[in-house]
């Protein structure tokens, strides 16, 4: 890998972009201007939980894709992935330090933690960055800690807010409205049979903080957003595979989505997935679904 511009860097998962991270980002990117360095963010992949732990399910608030995008919109300018294999799990701190963070990234500026680990077996922490930084050039920052109704924003007060279907707690929490973008590909073509024509999106990961049916916006398909209700999760009805689907139909929208990029914005969450004993159980549940849909959002405009 051939060294990077000297960067101002954070490291870490940041799930969802939250309003925590989106300060965070800001402190990056100024200090940045101010020094010439580039502002970037080192995120690793797969996440080391999972890499460790085939059957542990990380409940994703957002989609890869999304988070980049976000984290370009607070003005980050470089995303670096690194591949969490087995050489990474087992790569000793110093040399995290020396050979990733200093060596390739040219890091002058690192913001961490206080409870941040790194390197093999999590032997690295906070104090040992901090140690090696007059001797590697860099200089260790500490987060700053954003908090809403008394409370630190984190990932995981956002996945348990959606856990619960409360779409209105995590969006305060992340500061921005709920968003899955993406291309639209092909299903199982039953949806038009059953008369609920669906676009169809790829959620990536093992488990989405939130699934079940959903009152959302569609923007992407026309110049004004469209009114829809979607269905986010495994589908317990019609599949039995792992594929988390984000699945939207657009009451008397007529036109063809697939290979379009759309972004599905959250209002609100109605119910969880069921499993029903016949489709037409299901389908007389899908228009329901979709008369509390529409009626909500005549009082839930987009925020996007
Ligand atoms: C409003 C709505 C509610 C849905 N509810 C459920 C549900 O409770 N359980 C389920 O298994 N699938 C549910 N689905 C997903 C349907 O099973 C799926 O859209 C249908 O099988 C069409 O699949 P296809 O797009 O791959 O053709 C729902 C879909 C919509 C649009
Ligand atoms: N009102 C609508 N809402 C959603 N998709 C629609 C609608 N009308 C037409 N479509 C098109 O139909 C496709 C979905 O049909 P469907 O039978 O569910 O197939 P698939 O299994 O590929 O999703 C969508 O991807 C879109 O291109």
């Amino acid at each position: 890998m051939t060294q990077s511009q000297p960067t101002a860097l954070t490291i870490g998962n940041f799930d969802g972009v939250h309003a925590g991270h989106a300060a965070l980002f800001r402190e990056v990117v100024s200090a940045a201007d101010r020094m010439g360095l580039v502002p970037t963010v080192v995120t690793l992949n797969p996440h080391p939980k999972e890499f460790f732990d085939p059957t542990y399910r990380l409940q994703r608030i957002t989609t890869f894709r999304d988070r980049v995008v976000a984290m370009k919109n607070c003005g980050i300018r470089q995303v670096v992935v690194l591949p969490f294999d087995k050489a990474m799990a087992s790569l000793p701190p110093e040399s995290f330090v020396k050979d990733v963070l200093c060596r390739q990234l040219n890091a002058r500026q690192i913001w961490v933690g206080d409870d941040f680990r790194f390197g093999a077996r999590r032997a690295g922490d906070y104090h040992l960055l901090k140690s090696l930084s007059p001797a590697m050039g860099f200089q260790v920052n500490d987060l700053p800690e954003v908090q809403i109704n008394h409370q630190r924003v984190s990932s995981s007060q956002i996945r348990e807010a959606l856990n619960k279907g409360d779409v209105s707690t995590a969006q305060a929490m992340l500061g921005h409205p709920l968003c899955y973008s993406g291309h639209i590909i092909h299903g199982k073509k039953l949806g038009r049979k059953l008369g609920f024509p669906t676009m169809n999106l790829r959620i990536q990961g093992r488990a989405s903080a939130l699934s079940g049916i959903l009152a959302v916006w569609v923007h992407g398909l026309d110049a004004n957003p469209l009114p829809a209700v979607a269905s986010l999760g495994l589908r317990p009805t019609v599949e039995d595979s792992n594929q988390i689907l984000l699945e939207t139909f657009i009451p008397g929208w007529t036109g063809n989505a697939y290979g379009k990029r759309v972004t599905i914005e959250v209002a609100q969450h109605l119910r969880p997935e069921l499993k029903f004993d016949s489709l037409d159980a299901m389908v007389n549940r899908m228009h329901q679904d979709t008369a509390t849909a529409l009626n909500i959002l005549k009082t839930a405009p987009s925020h996007l």
